[in-house]
Parts: C-alpha cells; sequence; structure tokens
C-alpha cells in the first residue's frame, strides 16, 4: 500500500514494503553494503550527520520516514509532529559525500505507509493493541521510560520492522536518544539478528546549535521566539552537573547543581512570562540504565559509563538531552 502522492525528488522514494524489499535484493545481487538512518522526518542537520556518516561507511544508504503512531502515548503529540517532506527530501538531495573517488549521495527514501508497517493495525493506547509487539525488558522504564513508559516498546517494534524490511548492513542512531540507542542495540543482540548485528549498530554524537549548544531536535521547531531563547536550560544543568562530577563531587551534589542552575533559569522566564519545568535529570549506569546511587563518585579508572541525562518542558514542548560521563 502507497502512501499517497509524493513529492518531485531525485533519489528514488521507496513507498511499499515491497519496492523496498526488491531495492534491498538488488543490493545484496550487487554485494553493496548499506546503511539505514531512521527517522521521522522534519529533518536538521542532526539526521543528517548519520547521513554523512553512513554515506561515509556504506555504498548505499536508505533514509526511512515514518511518524510511527506506536511511540506516541494518546495524550502525545502525534497529531501535531511535523511533517516537512518536501524540505527533507531537498535537504537529502543536497548531501553528498566522496570516498576514494567514489561521489555518494543518499541512494534511497523508504516512505512506508502506517497500513504498511502495521498490518495488524495500530491503536496508541497499548491496552486496546492487538498484534506483535517488541519489548526489551527491564530497560524500558527508567530514564525516558519513566516519563513515557508506551515510549520504548513502541520504538523498538518499530525498529524491529525497519531491520526485517531493509536488512542494513549498519544503522545509524544519535546519541541524542542516548537509551534509545543503547536499548536498540540490545534488542538487535538479544533478538539475534544478522541485519544489523549489534556492533553495527552506530550511535552518532548529538549536533548542537554552535551559538547556545541546545541539542538539535524535530521538535524545536515548536518553539516560540522567546521559548528558544531559554531552550539550552537543559544543556546548561547538564553541564553544570557535569563540572561537578569531574571535579569529585557526588552523584547527589551534582544533580543538586544542576537542579539549582535549572531553578534559577526557571525564575528567570517566568518573569518574561516564558512557562518551562524540568521533568528530570538522573544518573544511570549506561549498561543496565539503573539509577546511581546518591552517594556514587566518578572513578577515574575501570568506572562504568554513566548517562546524565534530562528532560525540560518548555511551554507545551517536551525536550531531552544527555552527556555521557566517562
Ligand atoms: N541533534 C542530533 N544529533 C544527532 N542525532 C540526532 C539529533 N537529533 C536527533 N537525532 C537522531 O536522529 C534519529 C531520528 O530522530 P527523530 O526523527 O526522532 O528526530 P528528533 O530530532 O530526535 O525528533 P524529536 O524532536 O521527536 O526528538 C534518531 O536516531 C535521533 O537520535
Ligand atoms: C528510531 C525512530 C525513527 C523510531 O521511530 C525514532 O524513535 C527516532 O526518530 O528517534
Ligand atoms: N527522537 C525520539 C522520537 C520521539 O520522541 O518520539
Amino acid at each position: 500500500m502507497s502512501i499517497g502522492t509524493l513529492p518531485e525528488s531525485p533519489i528514488p522514494m521507496l513507498s511499499s514494503i515491497s519496492a523496498c524489499r526488491a531495492w534491498r535484493q538488488d543490493a545484496f545481487d550487487q554485494k553493496k553494503t548499506v546503511g539505514l538512518v531512521p527517522t521521522m522526518g522534519a529533518l536538521h542537520d542532526g539526521h543528517l550527520s548519520l547521513v554523512r556518516r553512513s554515506l561515509h561507511e556504506n555504498d548505499l544508504t536508505v533514509v526511512s520516514i515514518f511518524v510511527n503512531p506506536a511511540q506516541f502515548a494518546p495524550h502525545e503529540d502525534l497529531g501535531t509532529y511535523p511533517r516537512t517532506l518536501p524540505g527533507d527530501l531537498e535537504q537529502l538531495t543536497r548531501q553528498q559525500v566522496t570516498v576514494s573517488h567514489d561521489v555518494r549521495t543518499p541512494s534511497a527514501v523508504f516512505l512506508p505507509g502506517i497500513q504498511d508497517m502495521y498490518p495488524s493495525g495500530i491503536h496508541q493506547d497499548v491496552a486496546l493493541q492487538k498484534g506483535t509487539f517488541v519489548e526489551v525488558k527491564g530497560y524500558s522504564h527508567q530514564m525516558e521510560g519513566a516519563s513515557r513508559p508506551h515510549f520504548f516498546r513502541g520504538v523498538a517494534t518499530i525498529v524491529t520492522k525497519l531491520f526485517n524490511v531493509v536488512q542494513p548492513t549498519n544503522a545509524y542512531f544519535g546519541q541524542k536518544d542516548i537509551q534509545q540507542a543503547l536499548l536498540l542495540r540490545r534488542m538487535c543482540r538479544d533478538l539475534l539478528l544478522p541485519h544489523p548485528d549489534p556492533d553495527h549498530l552506530h550511535i552518532i554524537p548529538t549536533k548542537r546549535d554552535p551559538l547556545d549548544g541546545l541539542a538539535l531536535s524535530s521538535r524545536n521547531a515548536y518553539l516560540s521566539a522567546e521559548e528558544r531563547s531559554v531552550a539550552n536550560t537543559l544543556y546548561k544543568a547538564l553541564q553544570a552537573a557535569e563540572s561537578e562530577w569531574t571535579a569529585g563531587k557526588a552523584k547527589d551534589a551534582s544533580i543538586r547543581a544542576a537542579e539549582d542552575l535549572a531553578a534559577g533559569a526557571v525564575k528567570e522566564a517566568v518573569v518574561r512570562g516564558i512557562e518551562m519545568r524540568l521533568d528530570y535529570i538522573e544518573m544511570n549506569n549506561a549498561n543496565t540504565f539503573e539509577v546511581l546511587d546518591g552517594q556514587s563518585q566518578r572513578q577515574p579508572v575501570g568506572g562504568e559509563p554513566v548517562v546524565l541525562s534530562g528532560a525540560v518542558w518548555v511551554g507545551k514542548t517536551r525536550l531531552i538531552d544527555n552527556i555521557v560521563l566517562g
């Protein structure tokens, strides 16, 4: 089933599962490596950095654009999520890298429809869902999963389907959504997926606004100019915690430094008529996702990596960010 009229683009558009499978079979036949960059569209330079990395590392690169209903709770922003396909295609057309005289551009855009991806149908309310879903148990309820309990089930399910159709040699995810990327790597391992194998699921550093450090995100498009001016509060708060932690302070003290910075910024924002609220800032073990004990301190040698992450509401927009420590 196709998704309707598509804009013109020099990049081939695969709008059905069968077209994508046929494209992939050609690549297998020609022994070409394939990189997959899964997205929900509304592309920005963060996405494009993943695309460029894939272009460097693969003969062919396919970008999927699919706004996945299953990862949005009924009260979330599925209806208003930015959909900017013509602009997305234009940006993709401009991506080009040269690898040993081989000029590479994105090879295809995969644009499945909802019926394609959910043949049994899809309800946003988990209690009403029917059909087959993928859950990464024990790793989906912490950090982002604490605020969005439905989220990782929806992500793991759709990414399994994308992997089953595209069978990528390599897949690319952003560090901005660090828990998502680590959880998906675990999923590849647990499900013994050959395409990609866990070592070929790559996590690419977060692209930020060079002026104020705000992590690029499709949802930044929701921000008014006033809201945008305070949106880097979360990153500044995370940096405050990072510098306390690096100086040898315990987790509780480090998080307090972040919360104090955020509280000051929230007060100033309120005076300017901007609504802002910290959702959470936490430190978790990067392997188990479990919350660190309050007295934990940085281990200069041999310590396990720690994810310092958080979320902030700026007006009606929820933004996330993280820094990996160690
Ligand atoms: N600033 C960024 N730097 C690097 N990768 C990013 C960045 N933002 C998003 N990505 C990655 O791009 C992929 C697609 O993400 P998605 O389409 O959800 O965009 P997004 O900007 O994260 O959107 P949202 O605002 O919904 O969180 C994900 O792997 C995500 O981690
Ligand atoms: C991985 C993903 C494309 C699955 O819908 C989405 O969660 C995203 O864009 O980060
Ligand atoms: N990049 C994460 C997608 C989401 O928030 O739904």
